[in-house]
Formats: C-alpha cells, structure tokens, sequence
C-alpha cells in the first residue's frame, strides 16, 4: 500500500503546548488501555471475526478518536470496553486496574442522546449520577440537592438552563444532545466512550456542537475515547487517531494530530489539515473497498485480513 502521509517533521507543536500538567499526568498510568483485543462473533456453524488484536491506549485526559469502515467493529470495542462483551483474547485495564469483562467503569454517550422522555431535562443529567456503580462511594454520599444544584449550575452554562424543567421533547437535537453529553461529564466514571455523538444532527448543527464539545473538552480535559465516521471531526478534536482496518479490524494506522490547542473552526483551513485529511480519506477508501468485496462474497468474511504492522505518524 502506498501512502503520502503529510510532511510533519516541524509539527510537533502539540505536545510543546500541552505543557508541565501533561508531563505530570504522564507518570499516571493510562485510563484506558486496549491490549491486544480479538473478539468473534459464533453462531452455530460460523464464525464472524471482527476485532483482530487490537491495541490502544488513552492518556488521562486525552482526547482520542477511532475510525474505520462501517461495519468494522467499533461499536463492538465499545461493548468490550463498557464490560458488555468479553473478548476471546486481550485485556482491557483503566487506571492500571485489570476491568475486561466488567461493567460499570465508563459514562457512555450513544448516537442517539436516549434521554428518557418522562424526565426533565435535570432529571436525565443527574441520571449518571444515579446509576454510579454501589462501590462508588463518593458519588452516592454527596447530598442530592448539591448535586441538582452542580447540574443547575453546568445546565447554565451550555445555554440550557431555562430547559432544565423542560421534557426532552421540547429540545431541539442539538440541545438534547448537550444534555446526554453533560450526563455523561457528571457521571463519576472518569472515561468518558462517545459514540458518533453527531452522527444524526443536521451539518450545521454538527458544526456548532464540535466547536461546543471542543470547548467542554478543552476546559474540563476528560479522558475520552470517541467513535466518529467523520475524518474532519477526528483532525479538529483529537490528540491521536487509530484508523481501523476493514473488519476483522485491526490498527492501521495511528496519527499523532500535529495542531495546537486550543483548536478552532480555523485550523480546517490549514493547508496541512488537508493533507492528512486527503491521505486518511485514502486509507478509508481503500478499506471501505475492502469490505464491500467481502459482501460481494460471504465466503471471505470468514478469512482473517493480514496485519501488514501499524504505521504511526507523528
Ligand atoms: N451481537 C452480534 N452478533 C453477531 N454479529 C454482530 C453482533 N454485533 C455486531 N455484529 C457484527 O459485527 C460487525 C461489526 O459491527 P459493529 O457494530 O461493531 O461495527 P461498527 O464499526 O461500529 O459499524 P458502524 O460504523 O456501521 O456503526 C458487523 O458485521 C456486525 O453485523
């Protein structure tokens, strides 16, 4: 495979900028790390395999995007991740502490802001405070009115406070998605796992909330691992990407993002933003052929894809 990753030699303006808190947080071990993941899906004579010894890893307080082909296995990692799935081989560990299998350690945004309909807008963010795991002391033993007044207070804040009586169906998408993503920052789990967040929100709206999530982030530096379709989403809010392989996904590549935080709308019309966006637009495509040749023959979703190493750019 040929590729024209964009020059970077003088670009790792990124890692300069983030700092004498970066280097503090480096000596932590990672929030979360993926180490050597394989998982298939077994049906009575088939077997479908989708995640092929995949590894990763997120920093505390890192921003971290994965990307590949539909179909390739994300949302499964995902499930890994969150304790609803067990691999066959691998490990998943969060803070240095072996979880593979274990529920309960992550707050989770779906595609979908599934609010609960016959909640306010308050009740579904306090939710993730709820539903913290019993062991989670320090979430259940502060009072409720400290925390409806916290979830006042961040309400405010994303411009939803009048809402925060209002049922969900009276929000539009974008806001409805703000209210799913501050449930998800008031969960006590410090991993935060978002799953293509925008996928159903119109351009426009998409745009604002990336700028809004950028923002969010930015000030309150969670550890997040994010799903996206999106190669501009990924370059705009990311500090690294893994690019999957068609399924059985493995990683492709892994891209250190070379700009500097904090990040604007502006950096999309950096001539090097293009660059990579071009080259990973390539491998995407290149993967996305990959995969409609194996619907075209059932029999090849069966064979394992060589892993031909990782390429990582920084
Ligand atoms: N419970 C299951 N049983 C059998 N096959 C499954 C199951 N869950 C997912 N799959 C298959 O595993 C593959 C990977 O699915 P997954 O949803 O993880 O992909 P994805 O990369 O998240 O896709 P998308 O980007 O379209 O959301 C798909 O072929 C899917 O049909």
């Amino acid at each position: 495979m040929s590729l024209h990753p964009p020059d970077l030699s003088s670009q790792n303006m990124a890692d300069e900028q983030r700092g004498g808190e970066q280097q503090e947080l480096s000596s932590a071990p990672p929030a979360l790390e993926v180490d050597g993941i394989s998982l298939a899906f077994r049906e009575k004579r088939s077997s479908l395999p989708v995640l092929q010894d995949v590894s990763l890893t997120v920093k505390p307080g890192e921003f971290v995007s994965l990307i590949g082909p539909s179909g390739s296995g994300k949302s499964t990692l995902f499930h890994i991740i969150g304790g609803l799935l067990k691999p066959q081989q691998g490990r998943v560990r969060m803070h240095g502490q072996e979880v593979t299998g274990e529920r309960g350690h992550i707050s989770y945004m779906p595609q979908q802001p599934a609010l609960f309909p016959w909640r306010t807008t308050l009740d579904n963010v306090l939710l993730g405070q709820e539903n913290a795991p019993r062991k989670d002391t320090t979430a259940r033993s502060r009072y409720a009115s400290e925390r409806r007044e916290e979830a006042l207070q961040w309400l405010e804040q994303v411009g939803l406070g009048t809402f925060a009586k209002a049922y969900p169906h009276t929000l539009s998408g974008g806001m409805q998605q703000r209210a799913a993503f501050l449930r998800a920052l008031l969960s006590p789990q410090e991993l935060m796992l978002l799953d293509e967040p925008f996928s159903a929100l119109d351009a426009l709206t998409r745009a604002d909330m990336q700028q809004w999530l950028l923002r969010m982030w930015e000030e309150n530096r969670r550890s997040v691992l994010f799903i996206t379709h999106s190669i501009e989403e990924a370059l705009l809010l990311s500090d690294r990407i893994y690019v999957l392989s068609a399924r059985p996904a493995t990683v492709m590549h892994i891209v250190d993002v070379p700009f500097p935080r904090p990040r604007r709308e502006e950096i999309t019309l950096d001539p090097r933003f293009s660059e990579w966006k071009r080259a990973m637009t390539g491998w995407m495509r290149e993967e996305k052929h990959k995969l409609d040749g194996d619907m075209d023959n059932a029999e090849s979703v069966h064979t394992n894809t060589p892993n031909d190493g990782v390429q990582r750019y920084e």
